[in-house]
């Protein structure tokens, strides 16, 4: 194995599955650096969805491998997966609509960390202080007491990704974080996706090219379960065969 790949945060390499001997995705590779923000683009039914199933566990490869920070992944349960450092949002989002913000967050902070009785005054200090810390990232300092069922869609999709970095994972998966969003909204997103970049490194499923090409470092372009064309948004939109089977539809 080449030395230099150990350093990828990320390796996914011959990664293949097949439903009924339909392979979704099909013998794909890609690299992801720490702290690099990647977005993976393509029409519907590409296997985009599919890879960030392989990588947290969801679904079990049928061949390949999933390198993370020296892990194999594709040999580990998908709890196991998270302990190791990665958190995947799906693309509605699953806040506790009866909780409140603090809540909410609470609620993942303690999934995050190991409780130990003796500590509990200082626990207790931390969570707070870790709350309001990622309550400010994400845009929600002035709603930590309400409930999250009366925020608004786009600020549910905050407070999820809120809910994701309090349990600080190096990897970071979003499928569709803007879907639903309105203008304003996005550009609050991208923003906070930067943010986010400066401590973690994140794979983003993204249909918005205004969007992506607003946050992403590199694009990996999927089709067919495979890499079709990857690089700098610029390159891959001047692409012919990405023109051909996706942007120019
Ligand atoms: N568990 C499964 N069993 C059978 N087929 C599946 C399963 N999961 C995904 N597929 C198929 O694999 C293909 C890729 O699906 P996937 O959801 O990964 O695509 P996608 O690129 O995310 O598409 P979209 O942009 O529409 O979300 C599709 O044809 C889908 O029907």
């Amino acid at each position: 194995m080449n030395a230099q790949k150990e350093n990828f945060l990320l390796a996914v390499e011959g990664l293949t599955v097949s439903f009924d001997g339909f392979k979704a995705v099909d013998d794909l590779s890609f690299y992801l650096d720490p702290k690099e923000i990647r977005v993976i683009i393509g029409p519907n039914g590409a296997g985009k969805t599919t890879v960030l199933d392989l990588i947290c566990g969801k679904t079990r490869a049928t061949a390949g491998s999933i390198r993370f920070g020296g892990k194999e992944l594709t040999k580990m349960k998908e709890h196991q997966i998270v302990h190791a450092g990665v958190g995947r949002k799906f693309q509605n989002p699953s806040v506790f609509e009866d909780l409140t913000v603090f809540e909410n967050l609470e609620v993942s902070y303690s999934q995050g960390h190991t409780v130990m009785g003796a500590l509990a005054f200082k626990r207790d200090a931390a969570v707070v202080e870790a709350v309001e810390s990622i309550a400010e990232t994400i845009f929600l300092s002035d709603q930590l007491n309400e409930p999250a069922g009366l925020l608004s869609h786009g600020q549910k999709q905050w407070l999820e990704i809120g809910m994701l970095l309090i349990q600080k994972p190096d990897l970071l998966m979003l499928d569709e974080p803007v879907a639903g969003m309105s203008v304003a909204e996005r550009k609050k997103t991208a923003e906070l996706l930067r943010v986010i970049t400066r401590d973690h490194t994140v794979l983003v499923i993204e249909h918005d090219m205004q969007f992506v090409g607003d946050i992403a470092d590199r694009v990996t372009v999927m089709h067919q379960g495979k890499v079709l064309s990857e690089g700098s948004i610029e390159h891959v939109k001047q692409d012919p065969k990405v023109i051909e089977v996706y942007l120019g539809h």
